[in-house]
């Protein structure tokens, strides 16, 4: 795979001084989906309006599909389609007109069969014609994305596409993702939903303070940073993990009913099979057994923590 949008040493300080991207470098791949996790305040409203050539970088550079976003911007701009944190569409405006006109904004000619394709794609099409003020805050959303892909970019950004969206139509939100994806758009989503990301990110990145503190695969990221527990019930509570068990470091919880254990899931012994025998030893009987992986957002947090 090529880099689609290619981010070399990017930093930008508002105004005040404020710097709220501090030597970004960030490679997109083209067709994956990468999710920008990060607090508030990390950056990545920023770092998606520079890319998008809202925001002028204060310094670095930045290329989409070979385009620089300075000194080529209109080639650039024609490449990404933006889906903005607010809904500022006009309410008297139709569905189909919303997504038609952006299509012209672009230079594009018009093509009624596209924009009903994206509709389609969008579960719209039976809203073509329906003023956008009698659309529900979740329908909205997917005229943002429509009218963000009425001019046939390649790259697409969603900045906290789910925000206030409830369960239900979240999940509705990462099928449309999914759809997009296999017709061969690149996604760039940020996200507070970590659940959102490890649903449906190829990648993960992860700002802080303005800076990147990693970008990895999802399953990578899971897997190598991912530790695992061991939960143990016991027939009978205990007050004290016994001496000889001391080694393991165990944690008692349920008033002692339970033991945790924990163990990293790249070693190459997990060592469970020591502890079962010794627990056995020491008279501890089991009632029950479970394993445990953390998520995505035990690790992120995690993340988060180490840089405060
Ligand atoms: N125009 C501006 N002038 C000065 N400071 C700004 C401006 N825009 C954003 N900032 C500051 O830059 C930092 C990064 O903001 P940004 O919106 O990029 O973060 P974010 O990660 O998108 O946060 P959120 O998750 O809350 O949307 C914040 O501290 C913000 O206050």
């Amino acid at each position: 795979m090529s880099a689609i949008v290619s981010v070399k040493n990017l930093h930008k300080a508002y105004a005040g001084g404020f710097e709220a991207l501090k030597t970004v470098n960030l490679d997109i791949e083209e067709g994956e989906i990468l999710a920008l996790l990060g607090p508030n305040g990390a950056g990545k409203t920023t770092l998606i309006s520079t890319i998008c050539g809202i925001t002028v970088p204060s310094a670095g550079t930045i290329t989409v599909g070979g385009h620089d976003t300075q000194t080529n911007f209109r080639a650039a701009r024609s490449l990404i389609g933006l889906v903005p944190q607010e809904i500022n569409l006009e309410p008297f405006e139709t569905v189909f007109g919303t997504v038609s006109f952006s299509r012209g904004l672009f230079g594009k000619k018009r093509d009624d069969a596209y924009i009903e394709k994206i509709l389609g794609q969008l579960s719209l099409l039976d809203k073509r014609d329906n003023k956008i003020m009698m659309l529900s805050g979740g329908m909205k959303r997917r005229v943002l994305i429509a009218k963000a892909l009425a001019h046939e970019p390649r790259v697409l950004f969603l900045d906290e596409p789910t925000a206030g969206v409830d369960v239900e139509l979240r999940k509705d939100m990462w099928e449309v993702v999914a759809d997009l994806k296999a017709s061969g758009v690149t996604i760039i989503l940020t996200t507070h939903y970590i659940e959102e990301a490890e649903a449906i990110a190829d990648r993960v990145g992860v700002i802080n303070k303005g800076e990147i503190l990693l970008v990895q695969d999802k399953a990578e990221l899971m897997a190598q940073m991912g530790q695992k527990q061991l939960r143990i019930e016991l027939a009978t509570p205990v007050d004290n993990v016994p001496d000889a068990l001391a080694a393991y470091a165990l944690e008692r919880a349920a008033d002692g009913r339970n033991l945790i254990y924990r163990y990293d899931t790249t070693g190459e012994r997990t060592g469970i099979t020591t502890l079962l025998g010794d627990l056995q030893k020491a008279g501890l009987q089991m009632t029950d057994i479970q394993t445990q992986q953390s998520s995505l957002e035990d690790i992120f947090v995690g993340l988060v923590k180490e840089t405060a």
